[in-house]
């Protein structure tokens, strides 16, 4: 009898339609798959995301039912998943990404056109600061919600704006509403916006085999780096991080202890492997911690696996240099625990 690969996917809109796109490629390779419905903390809980421990709280549900065997495959917003590994699982697949970048949606205005007070929402504090950086007249409200939610609270004119990610809304075939998308090397992307995530059972040869086809490995190597940024900001808790790697560059762009935002540009043309491309992530961030952001003392993360062509990689905590605070950025949380996510409710 052939294996049916049992598909877990969360109901919203957004998680069929990825759920279904994955589950559709591997049907064209020939594998037979059925989706199993899941239901996450997250979906049933109206408290913000941060109270009920950040997006985790979506992946962890996800993850359980891996481990317990209950499904087979699970599909994951890359930008949502922790930046930890987990224990037990495997990232079988990144596939080819959607449109990494944001959108701003306001009854058919840009950003430039939006007068100064304009009441513009998002919950994520990455875009928080982003608008900020280039409006300081606007007024950003802290919202929540589904796609859909959050795009009535334009329609309904109880918001001028909502910034939103461009990938979401084409997925659920909404993206005719965006008035401006914006240019990730100014207004730089969450780490592994866009992408996705296929996880699977680290022993199950037979899914990894069958999701294998599907990854990409130059988004591979892009994602890498842009959430090598984020882990070893320690970013995981409070500090808005940016990353975004397009086929030239590594952009970053981060929310200083004071507010201001602090940005970098590195070449990431050459990067031809996702060790270098987490080594490049890793001096990116130990160069903002050493020299852009001011603020209490800290630790760098370094990769797991730093390349031994970089013999001069730096002691995981440094003591010469501006760090970030680990008290207020444990390293070691398992990934369902109590989480505040840079891009909750975003
Ligand atoms: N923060 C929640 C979330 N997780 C993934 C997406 C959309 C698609 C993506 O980035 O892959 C969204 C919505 C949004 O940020 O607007």
């Amino acid at each position: 009898m052939t294996r049916v690969l049992r598909l877990g996917t969360r109901r919203s809109a957004l998680a069929t339609t990825q759920s279904s796109w994955v589950a559709d490629a591997l049907r064209r390779d020939g594998s037979q798959v059925e989706l199993v419905e899941v239901t996450t903390h997250g979906d049933v809980n109206r408290a913000p995301l941060a109270q009920i421990g950040g997006t985790g709280v979506f992946v962890s549900a996800l993850r359980d039912a891996l481990l317990a065997g209950e499904v087979d495959l699970a599909v994951h917003s890359l930008k949502d998943l922790p930046t930890a590994a987990a224990e037990g699982l495997a990232l079988a697949a990144v596939p080819e990404r959607e449109d990494p970048r944001d959108a701003l949606v306001a009854a058919g205005r840009t950003l430039a056109e939006l007068p100064a007070g304009a009441r513009v929402g998002t919950g994520s504090p990455r875009r928080q600061a982003l608008l900020q950086d280039l409006r300081p007249d606007l007024e950003v409200v802290a919202i929540r919600g589904n796609i859909d939610t959050r795009l009535g609270y334009v329609a309904s004119g109880e918001l001028d704006a909502v910034v939103l990610a461009a990938a979401g809304l084409a997925r659920i075939g909404r993206a005719a509403e965006v008035s401006e998308f914006f240019a990730p090397a100014t207004f730089v992307p969450a780490p592994g916006q866009g992408a996705l995530a296929v996880e699977c059972r680290a022993g199950d040869e037979e899914v990894r085999a069958a999701l294998a086809r599907l990854d990409v490995p130059a988004v591979r190597r892009a994602v890498a780096a842009e959430r090598q940024v984020l882990a070893s900001l320690e970013a995981g808790c409070s500090a808005p991080v940016g990353a975004y790697a397009d086929d030239r560059t590594l952009h970053v762009a981060v929310q200083a202890a004071d507010g201001a935002l602090v940005r970098r540009a590195r070449p990431f043309a050459t990067v031809a492997d996702e060790a270098s491309a987490r080594t490049l992530g890793f001096d990116v961030a130990r160069d903002l911690l050493t020299h852009g952001l001011s603020g209490p003392a800290g630790t760098v993360r370094r990769p797991e696996s730093p390349p031994a062509s970089r013999p001069g990689a730096p002691a995981a905590a440094r003591s010469d240099g501006p760090q970030v605070s680990s008290e207020n950025h444990p390293q070691d949380r398992p990934d369902d625990g109590p989480r505040p996510d840079p891009e909750s409710g975003s």
